[in-house]
């Protein structure tokens, strides 16, 4: 951890026109309430602090569970080497209203939580697009909090407290069949997706919204700021199988991007029912033979599918570690693949803008990076690199 002391690395700013502003939701009490992380394109005011990439130690309890590194070890390094770090966005930063925006729910993956993708959800701010990063509630999360209505019978007039309680991440338990958890999981992601939508959908209404966060972002201001027709979910890992789920759910969602899908928690059943375009971006080191199998049972004729492969990643290339190690840590922990991450990151945002183009039919010019969705141009193959040919004669 010694080169991540240097902190000379950065999360990577957004490239588009629009600057980035962030700040945090939950509505609803209990785990039934949605929990999400906003980026939106902001007005250029810079009187607004950056963003603090991970806002509470807690998180660093749960990544320690995650991890199986020893909870008080974990959270030293974690808030000596990410402590400070900020991503990115300017927090709370005044919305810039006079358009509609597309709007895109992120779906993080296992062990992580609603923070840890900036990267991508910044560059797709900056390029005009609302995103809401939702933080799932599954125990799937490395940590994540709600406030219970703890009926407070001491007061009076019993007027219910509220309680913040944490969640960690739930390991499997040695007998537990894991299919059967990460199917149930998988259901419940996409509802909080589903659920997500609604809430901003409510908030794009200009339905007054209780923000249960001491957080003073003026919500009235994002009235009719989304264009319902051009709505997108996309997600990383268990996230891009939730975001296969989602999709199977709710047409409201005209496609998704599945970032290096973990295909395990989707049931036969689920792809038939999946009609709109998807997009599979995959690393070059996680995927194995039986899980793009299953990737391929969404192939179908009269769909549009695309499934592109970035040369020099791995699976860590999509959530923001890769870019704050250096490369001693990055090889080790294998959160840096051969190629910068911040190419990588920049191959896969250029191939989603340009399927979030095609398929929302926007009106920009990522079009200009749509031979990346052909698996042509530096870094990126078409389909898989992954050899299917063996194992596609076994399963015969
Ligand atoms: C430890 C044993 N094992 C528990 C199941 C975890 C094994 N593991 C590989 C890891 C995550 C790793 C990681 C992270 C972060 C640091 C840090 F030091 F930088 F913080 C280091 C080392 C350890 C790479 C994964 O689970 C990979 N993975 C992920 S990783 C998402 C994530 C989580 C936390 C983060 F901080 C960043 C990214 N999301 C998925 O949806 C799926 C899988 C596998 C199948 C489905």
């Amino acid at each position: 951890f010694k080169d991540m002391g240097s902190n000379l690395k950065r999360i990577p700013e957004g490239k588009g026109p629009y600057s980035v502003g962030c700040t945090d939701l939950m509505t609803g009490h209990g785990i039934q309430g949605t929990f999400l992380r906003l980026y939106y394109p902001s007005q250029n005011d810079t009187s607004n602090e950056e963003t603090l990439w991970i806002p509470k130690k807690e998180y660093y309890r749960g990544l320690s569970d995650f991890l199986n590194i020893y909870r008080k070890l974990g959270e030293f390094i974690f808030t000596c080497y990410i402590g400070s770090v900020t991503c990115p966005a300017k927090w709370d930063a005044a919305f810039q209203p006079g358009e509609k925006y597309p709007l895109v729910i992120f779906s993080h993956g296992l062990g992580a939580f609603r923070t840890i993708y900036s990267a991508i959800c910044i560059e797709m701010a900056s390029q005009g697009f609302v995103v809401a990063a939702v933080e799932h509630r599954d125990q799937s999360s490395s940590a994540t909090f709600y406030y219970s209505e703890k009926p407070d019978f001491k007061a009076k007039g019993n007027a219910p407290e509220l309680h913040k309680e944490w969640m960690y991440y739930r390991k499997l338990g040695s007998d537990e069949d894991e299919v059967e958890l990460r199917r149930q999981q998988v259901q419940q992601r996409a509802d909080e997706c589903i659920r997500a939508l609604d809430v901003m959908l409510d908030i794009n209404s200009g339905k007054p919204t209780v923000n249960m966060l001491p957080v003073n972002f003026n919500w009235i201001c994002l009235k009719d700021c989304i264009d319902i027709e051009k709505i997108a979910v996309m997600g990383h890992s268990f996230g891009a199988a939730t975001t296969i789920e989602t999709l199977s759910k709710d047409v409201r969602f005209k496609c998704g991007i599945a970032l290096d899908a973990w295909m395990l928690p989707l049931s036969d059943d689920v792809y038939p029912r999946v009609h709109q375009p998807l997009l599979f971006i995959n690393s070059e080191k996680f995927q194995w033979a039986l899980n793009v199998l299953e990737m391929k049972k969404l192939d179908c004729k009269d769909r549009e599918r695309k499934m592109i492969t970035i040369k020099g990643s791995l699976h860590q290339s999509f959530p923001d570690f890769t870019f704050l190690v250096g490369n001693i840590v990055g090889k080790v922990f294998k959160l840096k693949g051969d190629v910068d991450p911040n190419t990588v990151i920049d191959v896969s945002n250029k191939a989603s803008l340009a399927f979030l183009q095609k398929y929302l039919g926007l009106k920009k010019d990522f079009n200009k990076w749509d031979p990346l969705l052909d698996g042509k141009g530096l870094n990126v193959i078409p389909g898989t690199n992954v050899d299917l040919t063996l194992v596609a004669s076994q399963a015969k």
